[in-house]
C-alpha cells in the first residue's frame, strides 16, 4: 500500500530536502549515516514504522534499555523536519523521514540504494515496555533473535541481511565487554572471539572501572564503509557483538544463518540485493496508513487536537 511516489504532488521536493539534510549530517560525522538507519530499525520493530521512538516524554521509547544513552541521530531528524515543514508544511510523516534517511545513510556510506516506499503516518504513543521487550539484545542467542523478527513478520534471511547494518556504526564497551574478561564464568575471554581483536577491544574497554559508554567500531578495519566486510570478519571471529558472532559460530542448530554469512561474505554484491530486500520487508512493518495516525508537524510530539 506505500507507493515510491506518494509525496510526488504534495511535496516534489521531499527526496531531495532529505538527502540535502543527511548529506550535511554525514559531513560532519560519518558514524551518524549508522546512527540514522539504526533509529529506522527501532521504530519500526516496535509499534511498526510510525516514529514511535521519536517522541519524547519519559515513558517513552528513548528510555528503553536498547535505546537509553545509545539511539542517537534525534537532531538530525528534527533539522530534516523543519526543512519539510518550511517546504510543504503538514505533509511528510515522521516515519517517512526516518525511512528516507536511513535509505540516503546506506547510499552516502558507499552501499546500495533502493526507491524507498513512502505514505506512513505516525503513531500516537510510545511506550518503554514495548522496545524492552520487542528490539533484539546483544545478549540474546540467535533462535531469541530469530524469535523477535518472526515476531515483526520477517525471516532468518533478514536477521543475517539486516544485521549486515553493522558494517557501519559503534558499539559502546557495555555491549560487547562481558565477553572480554572471565566470560561466563570460564576464567578466559570469549572463545569464539579473535585474541588480537580481544586484546585491541580491552584498550577500549579496561577491566574494572573505565567508561562503560567508549565505544568501538561495530566492523574493524570497514568502518563507515557500507560494504560486505563486516561478514568477512565473523568468518574470522571478529565480530564484535556476541550476537553478531553467534551467526556465524553458535551451534545451536543455526546452520541456516552460518550458511547466509559465508555466501554474504563471499559476495558484496550478493548481501547489497538481499539488504535492499530486507529493509524494503522491514519499512513495511505494519505501517499505519490513510487516515489512521497523523502527520505530525514536530517528531518529538503528537499534535495537539
Ligand atoms: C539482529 C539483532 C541486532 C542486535 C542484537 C543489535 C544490537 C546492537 C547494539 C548492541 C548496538 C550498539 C549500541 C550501543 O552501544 O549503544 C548496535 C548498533 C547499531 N546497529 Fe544493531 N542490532 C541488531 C540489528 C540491527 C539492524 C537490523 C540494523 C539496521 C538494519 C542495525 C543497525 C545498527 C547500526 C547502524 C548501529 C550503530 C549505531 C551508531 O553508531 O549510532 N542493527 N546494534
Ligand atoms: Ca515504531
Amino acid at each position: 500500500q506505500l507507493t515510491p511516489n506518494f509525496y510526488s504532488r504534495s511535496c516534489p521536493n521531499v527526496l531531495g530536502v532529505v538527502r540535502r539534510e543527511v548529506f550535511k549530517a554525514l559531513k560532519n560525522e560519518m558514524r551518524m549515516g549508522g546512527s540514522l538507519l539504526r533509529l529506522h530499525f527501532h521504530d519500526c520493530f516496535v509499534n511498526g514504522c510510525d516514529a514511535s521512538v521519536m517522541l519524547d516524554g519519559s515513558d517513552g521509547e528513548k528510555f528503553a534499555l536498547p535505546n537509553l544513552n545509545s539511539a542517537r541521530g534525534f537532531e538530525v531528524v528534527d533539522a530534516i523536519k523543519a526543512a519539510l515543514e518550511n517546504e510543504c508544511n503538514g505533509t511528510v510523516s515522521c516515519a517517512d523521514i526516518l525511512a528516507i534517511a536511513a535509505r540516503d545513510s546506506v547510499l552516502l556510506s558507499g552501499g546500495p540504494t533502493w526507491p524507498v516506499l513512502l505514505g506512513r503516518r505516525d503513531g500516537l504513543v510510545s511506550n518503554q515496555s514495548g522496545a524492552n521487550s520487542g528490539l533484539p539484545s546483544p545478549f540474546d542467542s540467535v533462535d531469541q533473535i530469530i524469535a523477535k523478527f518472526n515476531a515483526v513478520g520477517l525471516n532468518t534471511t533478514d536477521v543475517v541481511s539486516l544485521s549486515g547494518g553493522h558494517t557501519i556504526g559503534r558499539a559502546r564497551c557495555a555491549t560487547f565487554s562481558n565477553r572480554l574478561f572471565n566470560f561466563s564464568g570460564t576464567g578466559a575471554d570469549d572463545p569464539t572471539l579473535d585474541q588480537s581483536l580481544a586484546a585491541q577491544l580491552r584498550q577500549v574497554c579496561p577491566a574494572s572501572g573505565g567508561d562503560g559508554n567508549a565505544t568501538t567500531a561495530l566492523d574493524p578495519n570497514s568502518t563507515d564503509v557500507f560494504d560486505n566486510h563486516y561478514f568477512v570478519n565473523l568468518k574470522r571471529n571478529r565480530g564484535v557483538l556476541s550476537s553478531d558472532q553467534a551467526l556465524y559460530s553458535s551451534d545451536a542448530g543455526q546452520a541456516e544463518t552460518k550458511a547466509l554469512v559465508e555466501s554474504f561474505a563471499a559476495s558484496g554484491p550478493l548481501f547489497k540485493i538481499a539488504f535492499v530486500n530486507s529493509m524494503i520487508r522491514m519499512g513495511n512493518i505494519v505501517p499505519l496508513t490513510g487516515s489512521a495516525g497523523e502527520i505530525r508537524t514536530n517528531c518529538r510530539t503528537i499534535n495537539s487536537s
